[in-house]
């Protein structure tokens, strides 16, 4: 139990769970994605290096992690506080920014969009995948890293005094490894000293969802207060995904405006369109789950901004609600999704 019980943590102060309106409860709005670079294909050498222009742009949707400049979303504050304001202009309240230790998060920065554009912004604390742990951490012992998460939410991350409001997205790969483990762990750990909400990033295999929330439940996480990010790409059969949503976490849909033939990450995976996307969402509303969902774009790249012919921060209000509503998703389920759902959620236990 914590003095934060009731509240939501946003970069600028707590706040009450009724202020934040809709949400996206995973984006990130600066971050160096480096970790993840992929080798371009024979032959795209020279396109990985080339300015991002009009003419190569259906090579970068398609190639996004080729690209090494494509990777550094923190070179874009100006163009994201733009689109800030205009997901406010669309109807949009809140950002949980998934930005953790690892992929360059960057508090301040945060703390200024959120005052100059009026978007509650409310900042992740931990760590994300292993290739990126610091020899320090690896080195940590769990109890070491549940006080440095819990630290990060009381009093501060990375010698500010700005506080994260949610542990993650914490970052696991398949198979998990002993680092990731501890961290998934202390966690647990923090989420019981906190009441807080957690959010994770599974590893890119079917059985990596399941696998995170037994070490979350054996370490004594709360499940009901986790979300699984992702799913998008980790579970496609709807058996699996029933039996998985039985868990109790979130069941969070976060890759919308994503749309590649194939996915660089893992090529046996089939990327479902925004459209398929909205149809699983249908499919857990009528099994039960409409209390479950949430959904986010995960802008993680500069080619999914604006500035670059991406759908940018305000697909999902713009586009993605007029088409769940037009395939029988009623207005109070979209209001579960973007509001009642992500308030639950992110208010401190
Ligand atoms: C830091 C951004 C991130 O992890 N995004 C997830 C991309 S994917 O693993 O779902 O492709």
């Amino acid at each position: 139990m914590s003095e934060l019980r009731g509240k939501v943590q946003t970069v600028l102060g707590q706040i009450e769970p009724d202020q934040l309106g809709r949400t996206m409860t995973h984006e990130h709005l600066t971050m160096s994605f480096e970790c993840s670079h992929v080798p371009p294909a024979p032959g795209d050498e020279g396109l990985s290096l080339a300015p991002i222009e009009m003419k190569h742009l259906h090579w970068l949707q398609q190639n996004p992690y080729s690209h090494h400049e494509n990777l550094l979303l923190n070179q874009e504050l100006e163009a994201v506080k733009e689109e800030l304001l205009c997901y406010r202009k669309a109807g949009g309240g809140t950002i949980v920014e998934n930005t953790t230790t690892g992929i360059n998060r960057n508090l301040p920065a945060l703390k200024q969009l959120a005052k100059e554009t009026g978007v509650h912004v409310i900042a992740g604390a931990g760590y994300y995948v292993d290739v990126t742990h610091s020899e320090e951490t690896r080195k940590m012992t769990v109890e070491k890293l549940t006080d440095v998460i819990v630290s990060e939410v009381l009093h501060g991350a990375d010698g500010t005094d700005i506080r994260c409001g949610v542990i993650g997205e914490i970052g696991t790969s398949w198979p998990i490894t002993e680092s990731e483990k501890k961290v998934l762990q202390a966690t647990a750990h923090a989420q019981t000293r906190l009441g807080c909400p957690v959010i994770i990033h599974p590893g890119r295999d079917n059985k990596a969802p399941v696998e995170v929330i037994r070490i979350l439940q054996e370490a004594g996480g709360d499940i009901s207060k986790t979300v699984m990010s992702h799913l998008d790409r980790s579970i496609y059969d709807h058996g699996e995904l029933l039996e998985f949503a039985r868990m109790g976490s979130y069941l969070e849909y976060d890759l919308f405006g994503t749309e590649v033939l194939n996915y660089q990450f893992n090529r046996n995976v089939d990327m479902p369109s925004d459209s398929q996307r909205v149809q699983s969402l249908k499919f857990l509303i009528q099994e039960g789950y409409e209390d479950r969902i949430l959904i986010a774009h995960d802008i993680h790249t500069k080619h999914r901004l604006t500035k670059y012919g991406g759908h940018g921060f305000s697909h999902i209000l713009k586009n993605i609600v007029p088409k769940m509503l037009s395939r029988g998703i009623t207005q109070n389920q979209v209001d579960k999704i973007l509001i009642e759902n992500p308030k639950r959620w992110l208010t401190f236990k």
